[in-house]
């Protein structure tokens, strides 16, 4: 995989490319919902994301060209085949596709151009500031080695916050299904590779059949290391595992938290602990957490005042992206102009970000809004 720096946009092109919905096929964007009124507007607003995978940030382009260099791999070679081949009939059959692309990935330098192509695509959307959650034990267990691993991540991060008016920072998550060996070698990577650019710790993967409380000791090591805690809860089972999440793993924001809904008691711990969920609506629906939009529980969690932000997840495999989010969130919860630049100040508040870029990012949303809002 090489990278093409002519494709790279400058700082000052980002906040010009509005239409720019680069991050996915065009054709595809929004196969579960229509596009949005207030595109134009969302397309140019300063935006934080805080939930979204790294590979399963890999645009088609890049997941088909991976593909074609082990013609093997059950990954289609043709970028036009891979919806087809991103269609999930439930949440393991998108695990195991998701793990299938992670195959393809086999040296740093892949990893390395991944990251910085994630990133040139988020800078597009006019994405300011992500935290990418980042599987090490995926690479490492496929025989790249730690160091290299953090070294090619590292080289992308700093290399997007120079060309791409873009601050990124890692979530190192757990792979839930490969179990404690998975753990320790995450905990390791956190504690003792320690990236710069690293900020919190996750859990992800499948819930059913991986009860949280098993990784208590690796999340109390990771936050006594200076460590946030973000685990992945509640997106495939009920409201017990995301209270386990917050009391077990020490939780400080849930990745999906769908199943909160089920839980008045939970929806009021979350309101008045403010506890964020970070909110990926289209995933919900394409990994078939949430059979229909009119069904998400977006709209119930601000009415019991749980703090959200909106989120893309693995936007190629879901046709979306950050964008086309917002205008979901914009639907459902009936946002105009203004309403979408609360939802992104809200992503930059929840964000792990340092006062400083939360404060220029949520400075531009203002201005932004000046100059573009009704
Ligand atoms: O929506 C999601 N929920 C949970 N895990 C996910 C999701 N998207 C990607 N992963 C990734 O699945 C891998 C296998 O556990 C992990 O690397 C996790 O980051």
């Amino acid at each position: 995989m090489t990278v093409d720096p002519s494709n790279a946009p400058s700082a000052s092109a980002n906040v010009a490319a509005p239409q720019a919905y680069v991050a996915t096929s065009s054709a595809e964007l929004g196969r579960f919902s229509r596009p949005s009124k207030y595109a134009g507007f969302i397309a140019g607003l300063p935006k934080a994301e805080l939930h979204v995978h790294h590979v399963g940030s890999a645009s088609p382009r890049i997941v088909s060209e991976l593909a074609s260099r082990y013609p093997g791999a059950p990954v289609p070679t043709d970028p036009s085949k891979l919806a087809e081949y991103f269609t999930f009939s439930d949440f393991a059959h998108f695990i195991e596709v998701y793990l299938s692309v992670v195959d393809l990935i086999r040296d740093a330098e892949d990893v390395r151009t991944l990251t910085y192509e994630v990133a040139r695509d988020m800078a597009a959307l006019n994405i300011r500031y992500a935290e990418l959650t980042v599987s090490p034990y995926s690479s490492i267990r496929r025989g790249i080695p730690g160091e290299q691993f953090m070294e090619a991540i590292e080289d992308a991060r700093v290399s997007a916050e120079r060309d791409l008016d873009l601050v990124l920072r890692w979530c190192f998550d757990i792979p839930g299904e490969a179990g404690i060996p998975a753990a320790d070698v995450t905990l390791d990577a956190a504690t003792r590779l320690a990236p710069a650019g690293l900020v919190s710790f996750g859990l992800g993967g499948p819930e059913i059949g991986v009860p949280r409380p098993q990784f208590k000791a690796h999340f109390d090591a990771a936050r006594a290391a200076g460590l946030h805690s973000a685990p992945h809860a509640g997106e495939t089972t009920g409201p017990q595992t995301v209270w386990d999440a917050l009391q077990v793993l020490g939780a400080e924001r849930i990745g999906h938290g769908t199943t909160s809904a089920q839980d008045p008691a939970l929806l009021s711990y979350l309101a008045e602990h403010q506890i964020p969920l970070e909110v990926c609506p289209t995933s919900n629906i394409a990994t078939r957490a949430v059979a229909r939009l009119e069904d998400h529980p977006l709209s119930a969690f601000v009415a019991a005042g749980v703090p959200v932000s909106i989120n893309s997840d693995d936007p190629p495999m879901f046709s979306t992206d950050l964008n086309h989010e917002y205008g979901v969130a914009a639907e459902l919860l009936g946002l105009d102009e203004s309403g979408l630049a609360d939802l992104a100040r809200n992503g930059v508040r929840h964000s792990f970000a340092p006062d400083d870029v939360k404060s220029r990012i949520v400075a531009e949303i203002d201005s932004y809004l000046n100059t573009h809002g009704r």
